[in-house]
């Protein structure tokens, strides 16, 4: 049912003509009482999926934006286990597929089943592991396939052709295109191939492939989709969200979907 969800999302969107657009956002930033009414927000304001991170301690691949998001929902006291039982409360009221972004260590603090059943029961459709090589990864691979939660592998710059094949070909839901070498956050300009090698990675992938990381601006958004289905974009949403500046995220969909738009078109 969760993998469906996420490929029924996508190919509403792709199937229109349009490109997907996944916002993220960092659960309890500003209180895990206000994740409701973000995901409302974000649902309405024309999100295809959502995805959800978990604060943690040693946030390695985050950049400053949403390190000091997730300082400020760990000083809520947020933790995984609250950010289920929350998604589990309006999972009714949502028809956004979620997907949660976490480090491996709280999965394994939480236990591994224990997890995989309440992201079953919170109406989780899909995760990101980033700390998680694919070496490591099928203790949690085997308990999400039992609970049909789509594991989206991430695809960086500096993996050599033939793990790009194998990335490509074990991902779930979609292939995530990792854009920069480094961390998460806004950036001015991507790499001069980078279009190629995301045309290389449409080309060996089955599901749909988003680019992100340092995609900020509808500019941006609009040159990456024309090689890709779609992007997400974290920093630039978290950083309107803290502002409550949200004609600004509204603005910024409006304007992506339409230059994803004109990408196709042109
Ligand atoms: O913030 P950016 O540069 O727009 O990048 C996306 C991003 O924030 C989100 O997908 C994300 C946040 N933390 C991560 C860690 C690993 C992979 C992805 C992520």
């Amino acid at each position: 049912m969760s993998k469906q969800q996420l490929q029924e999302a996508f190919q509403k969107v792709l199937n229109q003509g349009d490109k997907a657009f996944v916002p993220y956002i960092m659960a309890g930033d500003g209180g895990l009482d206000r994740l409701e009414e973000q995901v409302q927000f974000l649902q309405e304001s024309g999100a295809t999926v959502l995805e959800v991170g978990v604060p943690f301690s040693d946030p390695v691949a985050d950049g400053p934006t949403i390190q000091e998001a997730g300082i400020r929902a760990l000083q809520e006291g947020v933790s995984l286990r609250a950010i289920l039982h929350k998604l589990q409360q309006f999972k009714e009221k949502r028809n956004i597929p979620i997907v949660l972004m976490t480090y491996l260590n709280p999965i394994y603090a939480y236990g591994i089943e224990a997890f995989a059943d309440a992201c079953q029961v919170a109406g989780v459709s899909g995760l990101i592991i980033p700390d998680m090589p694919l070496e490591e990864e099928h203790m949690v691979a085997v308990q999400l396939k039992e609970k049909d939660i789509a594991l989206i592998r991430l695809a960086s710059l500096t993996s050599p052709p033939e793990r790009l094949q194998e990335i490509a070909k074990r991902t779930e839901g979609f292939l995530y295109a990792v854009t920069v070498t480094g961390i998460t956050g806004a950036r001015t300009g991507f790499k001069a191939d980078l279009q190629e090698h995301l045309a290389e990675l449409k080309a060996i992938c089955d599901v749909p492939v988003l680019a992100g990381f340092g995609v900020s601006t509808p500019q941006q958004v609009k040159e990456l989709s024309s090689n890709c289905d779609g992007v997400v974009v974290g920093s630039r949403i978290v950083d309107a969200l803290h502002k409550n500046k949200r004609s600004d995220i509204q603005a910024m969909i409006r304007a992506a979907k339409a230059g994803q738009k004109a990408s196709i078109d042109s």
